[in-house]
């Protein structure tokens, strides 16, 4: 009886989950351990049975794995082994399908069928849950249709040759500070630490300008670099939880930005020089008849350049570490850049388009690193109606689409020997950027294809060139270092650790 009464005076007292809780407790309690632990495993058989056959009904014929584990899929074979993951998701075919997450996924081998993803109107790219947080709907990979159309358009005169042109002399400056404190410092370097650094200075030097004073452009770089671990994340915003210090940097990022937009207002208007892209987008903005004028807020141009950070930061930083990598252990190859840049610059005389444009291998180089290492190895999509791609393979919506940009650039029957490192297959005879311009997809297709990369062949371009011209180095391998990893593009598992001497080419 006093039991009774204990509980109907909780009940009166609790409510909404506290309630909940304590009845599921008071539930819970009338049962012993082994029955409560056999209801559990119960629960989760049929929730994994459940599971298994909605993607029996999904798949339908395509190919994929005999068995995936449940709940969690394949995700931790993607996250630890990712290529032993995609060497046997390949041989299925095609088109295959997995499991992550409970998410039903189909992965993409074919370079043609990837193209068709890129391009599907109804394929959004599918970012982290993080991301969309910390980056908001505002930032360009999440805008869709005319409004999309509308900012690339808004965007082009960033991208343009005297844009790019006077985005050179800061990419320069910045990569030459940084290689020669490496070879001052006299150290060993970790090409992944040093990289990530020299590039993040870079594109902070391009997008706010030199004139940036520099304390502003490292808290740029402190805040853009707790951003980034938000990406990756769980997606819990909570006090102290990675998410939330990632959203609170973003918040920082927007304040320093508006100071730097309000100011280049200010300078433009005055007449002033562009010492940015910044600078530029501003400059053009005034200078736009006014009947043509879209408006210019200083959230477009934050949130575009948000963007851009977060699109280039890994991505570059992947590829200038694959140069040390690639360059160390091509020493032939690094030869001819040395030569050729010898040749055409005779001295070490500030790069301009024009000498870079004429240095054909030094380019083949670079258009080869992306496609032997290419930053990003697959960009997920999902669709959000029902698609057809490939040979009548049919999607139902909500699926994750993985379009494999590695498996692209090694698929058989398109690059020649695609698993030797070799540049000459760019050169005016082979044209294999024509020849299998299908499956070289390191920039993506389709609406949201990169913007930069222009810009990120320029700095990679500058980099080799600086590099190779002013130092020499040898990779220092070490067991199991040379193993690809995701980071979330991809690196050597040792981050690559090389010697550096300081030796200049032009005189030798
Ligand atoms: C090696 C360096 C880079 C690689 C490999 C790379 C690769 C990619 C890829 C694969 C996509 C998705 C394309 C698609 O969905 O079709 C993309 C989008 C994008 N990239 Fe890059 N990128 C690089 C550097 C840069 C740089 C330096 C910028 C700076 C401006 C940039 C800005 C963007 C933007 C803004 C998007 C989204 C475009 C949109 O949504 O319309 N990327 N990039």
């Amino acid at each position: 009886k006093v039991n009774t009464q204990t509980t109907q005076t909780a009940q009166v007292k609790c409510s909404g989950l506290q309630c909940t809780t304590q009845k599921l407790i008071a539930a819970v309690s009338k049962f012993t351990l082994k029955q409560v632990l056999i209801g559990v495993v119960v629960v989760l058989a049929t929730i994994a049975l459940q599971q298994q056959y909605t993607i029996n009904q999904k798949k339908g014929s395509i190919p994929g794995p005999s068995f995936v584990p449940p709940f969690f899929g394949m995700l931790f074979q993607l996250i630890f082994t990712p290529f032993s993951f995609y060497e046997k998701q390949e041989k299925y075919g095609a088109v295959s399908w997995t499991s992550i997450l409970n998410k039903f996924v189909l992965f993409v081998t074919d370079a043609e069928i990837n193209r068709q993803v890129f391009k599907e109107e109804n394929a959004k790219l599918f970012l982290s849950l993080g991301a969309k947080k910390i980056l908001t709907e505002k930032a360009i990979p999440f805008i869709e249709g005319a409004a999309h159309k509308q900012l690339r358009k808004q965007l082009l005169p960033l991208f343009t040759i005297r844009a790019l042109s006077s985005y050179l002399p800061i990419q320069e400056k910045i990569a030459t500070e940084h290689i020669n404190q490496w070879i001052k410092e006299g150290k060993d370097i970790n090409a992944r630490n040093v990289c990530r650094d020299l590039n993040m200075a870079v594109s902070t030097g391009v997008f706010v300008g030199n004139n940036t004073p520099v304390e502003i452009r490292e808290e740029i770089a402190k805040n853009f670099f707790l951003m980034n671990e938000g990406f990756l994340c769980l997606p819990i915003d909570l006090p102290g939880t990675t998410l939330r210090k990632a959203i609170n940097a973003r918040v920082r990022l927007v304040e320093l930005f508006t100071i730097i937009i309000e100011n280049s207002r200010k300078r433009m208007s005055a007449g002033e020089e562009c010492q940015s892209l910044i600078d530029l987008w501003v400059e053009h903005f005034l200078n736009c008849p006014e009947e043509e004028r879209d408006e210019l807020s200083n959230d477009t141009i934050i949130f575009t350049l948000l963007s851009f950070m977060f699109a280039s930061q890994d991505a570059l930083t992947s590829s200038l570490v694959w140069t040390i990598h690639l360059m160390a252990n091509h020493p032939d190859v690094l030869a001819r850049v040395r030569a050729e840049q010898k040749a055409l610059r005779k001295t070490d005389e500030p790069l301009n388009l024009d000498t870079m444009r004429q240095a054909n291998y030094t380019r083949m180089v670079v258009n080869e690193i992306l496609r032997f290492r290419p930053p990003a190895v697959m960009v997920p999509h999902e669709n959000i109606e029902d698609i057809v791609i490939g040979d009548n393979v049919f999607v139902p919506k909500g699926t994750m689409i993985l379009p494999s940009i590695w498996s692209s650039h090694f698929q058989e029957g398109g690059f020649k020997n695609p698993q030797n490192f070799d540049p000459e297959r760019f050169n005016a005879e082979r044209k294999e950027e024509i020849t299998c311009a299908k499956n070289y997809l390191v920039f993506g297709a389709g609406p949201h294809f990169c913007i930069g990369k222009e810009l990120a062949k320029n700095q990679i371009e500058v980099f080799l060139t600086k590099l190779a011209m002013s130092a020499e180095w040898e990779h220092n391998k070490t067991p199991g270092g040379d193993e690809i990893i995701f980071g979330p593009t991809i690196f050597p598992k040792d981050g690559c650790n090389a010697s550096i001497r300081g030796k200049d080419y032009f005189k030798c």
